[in-house]
């Protein structure tokens, strides 16, 4: 399936939210929607669950239009409202007889849900008891009951402390194999832990639609660093011959190796260094910035 959206633009007032957006998604992804506070994240979510109508431009699943094919879009708010004083399997009969799920359907499944996202043994207990993350746990479940292709979730994991982020994250990894997820957030550590395309908005514009692997290839310096637990000169002597390699020394049991392009041979040489039996304990990409600073460029503008 795939998810196109086409130049879209929303305005609150005056103030431009949206502009111009475009974007696509395809099965099988999970795409990190990165932005600093008030870049337009909630608002280009909002449209995409069809909560929010756009002014130009529009969203299509399929090459329909999203109002037609809500069914496969589950969502998680930015702050998910449950009513306190419902238990866990109470608010996902409510919540999927409010979406049209039959009774028969939700009996089957309500309690698969709770399980899948580690909820089944606080079934009857009160929201009111939860933690955050066991709330933002609900609410996937709430997003997922339907059985939707495409998750899409406003900062998931933002307002959460450590141990409820872990959660969350850990929870998304998993569901992750089988959904195709489109989730924002502000803080980088976050997509970068489960997404492999970041896009990424400022005022409401796209500034760059990329992969972990394009920006490592675009910010780092041909060098690999290895350790390795023998000082093993013969093998860097080899290394040095091979065509993408060059140069390589070695100090101690520190080897520094640098290619002709790093991204394009970095596993050749991980894959040459196992096949002369080195043992490897250590292997790192030298890059000129983490990605977090790369971000912060390119959404600072410094
Ligand atoms: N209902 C609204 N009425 C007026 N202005 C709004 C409304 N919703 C959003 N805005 C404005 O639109 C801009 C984009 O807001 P949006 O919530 O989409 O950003 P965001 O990237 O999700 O930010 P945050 O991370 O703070 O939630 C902001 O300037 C915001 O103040």
């Amino acid at each position: 399936m795939k998810l196109e959206i086409k130049n879209v633009s929303k305005k609150f007032r005056e103030k431009k939210a949206v502009s111009q957006f475009s974007m696509e998604l395809e099965t099988g992804q999970c795409v990190g929607l990165i932005g600093p506070n008030g870049a337009g994240k909630s608002t280009l979510i909002k449209i995409i669950a069809d909560i929010l109508q756009t002014d130009e431009g529009e969203v299509l699943l399929e090459g329909k239009n999203i109002s037609k094919m809500k069914r496969e879009i589950g969502y998680l708010p930015q702050y998910p409202n449950f009513y306190e004083w419902m238990t866990a399997k109470e608010t996902l009969f409510f919540m999927g007889q409010l979406s049209g799920i039959s009774k028969k359907e939700l009996i089957r499944d309500v309690p698969i849900i709770l399980a899948k996202v580690g909820l089944s043994d606080e079934e009857d207990a009160k929201i009111r008891t939860f933690s955050g993350g066991m709330k933002q746990r609900l609410g996937i479940a709430q997003a997922l009951l339907h059985k939707p292709a495409f998750i899409v979730m406003d900062e998931p994991v933002s307002a959460l402390d450590p141990i409820g982020r872990r959660e969350v994250l850990n929870l998304i990894q998993e569901i992750k194999q089988e959904t195709t997820i489109l989730l924002s957030t502000h803080i980088l550590s976050d997509a970068e832990e489960i997404c492999e395309r970041f896009v990424v908005i400022k005022n409401g514009m796209k500034i760059e639609d990329t992969t972990m692997l394009d920006l490592i290839s675009r910010n780092s310096k041909p060098v690999v660093y290895l350790e390795i637990t023998h000082n093993d000169k013969s093998w860097v002597d080899t290394v040095k011959m091979l065509p993408y390699v060059k140069d390589a020394e070695m100090t101690g049991h520190k080897v520094k190796i640098t290619l002709d392009d790093v991204v394009k041979y970095k596993n050749s040489l991980i894959q040459n260094a196992l096949e002369n039996n080195v043992d490897i304990i250590r292997f790192e990409i030298d890059k000129h910035e983490t990605l977090e600073e790369i971000f912060l460029k390119l959404v600072v503008g410094t």
